[in-house]
């Protein structure tokens, strides 16, 4: 997968019916008259990019500001009931965390950007309820990687963790690419046979629950191992609860969220 072999395979032996949906469109947002550039990358459940998401000195300010504070990476993480937590097991990758009110304002301008597209609450608030977490950075250099994994937390963290009994779990996962990997670094969806391959200024999104609140385990992914160059990321995880407006129950468990793109 990580070579991109395979997902190239089985995306030209899908059937026409599953390709048709592949489509390119302008996404509508919030604002009237602005229109993003989105390709869906698989349709159900839902993985989608959107080109040209962020302008160069956007993504430049994140890989800049983020050398400064970078600290190695502590995520620990439950697959299907296995848990990986040692630092450096998991991911071999820094990361950096910036809140909205930074003070410079390219961090509150691209949550906001993420709001208009999705019509999901983006902002971190101190108390009460936030629409999502601060922006998190994460470079990977050489062989840096991230073991398969879903993104939401497990139940244990509510007892401890403030934000998961006000906010609720990570249930939209948007990831933006700050720079092109020169070789490897690619996002891969297994069970999707779906692989990314990071394109400056692209973002990617999905959804880690479905519309009944339950996790999607189909959207474990990882992050291949860079093989020359280096990776940036800045992840924007959207939390569950401020959302039931947007994102109400479907009349299925699984229903789908094809409406919200049409
Ligand atoms: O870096 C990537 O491609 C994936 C990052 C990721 O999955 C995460 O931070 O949870
Ligand atoms: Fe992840």
């Amino acid at each position: 997968m990580c070579s991109g072999l395979s997902a190239n395979l089985i995306k030209c032996n899908k059937s026409t019916s599953v390709r048709s949906k592949l489509t390119c469109h302008y996404r509508r947002t919030l604002i009237p008259y602005k229109r993003w550039k989105e390709e869906v990358l698989n349709f159900d459940p839902w993985v989608a990019q959107l080109h040209d998401f962020m302008r160069d000195e956007e993504s430049d300010f994140f890989m800049q500001e983020s050398k400064k504070t970078l600290v190695p990476s502590v995520a620990g993480r439950v697959v299907d009931g296995v848990k990986y937590g040692t630092t450096g097991y998991v991911r071999v990758g820094k990361v950096a965390w910036f809140l909205d009110n930074h003070t410079d304002p390219t961090v509150g301008l691209i949550s906001r950007r993420i709001e208009e597209l999705t019509t999901f609450d983006t902002k971190w608030r101190e108390t009460g309820p936030s629409g999502a977490e601060p922006f998190q950075t994460v470079g990977y250099g050489i062989g840096g990687n991230l073991m398969p994994h879903m993104d939401h937390h497990n139940a244990s963290k509510f007892e401890r963790d403030g934000m998961m009994k006000n906010s609720g779990n990570r249930m939209v996962t948007m990831l933006l690419y700050l720079n092109d990997v020169e070789k490897g670094g690619a996002t891969v969806w297994p069970k999707l046979n779906v692989s990314f391959f990071p394109v400056k200024n692209a973002a990617v999104y999905w959804f880690n629950y479905k519309r009944s609140g339950e996790v999607d385990r189909r959207l474990v992914h990882a992050a291949c191992p860079v093989i020359l160059g280096h990776k940036w990321v800045a992840t924007k995880w959207i939390r569950e609860k401020n959302q039931f407006k947007s994102r109400p129950c479907g009349l299925h468990p699984n229903s789908t969220d094809t409406y919200l793109y049409i």
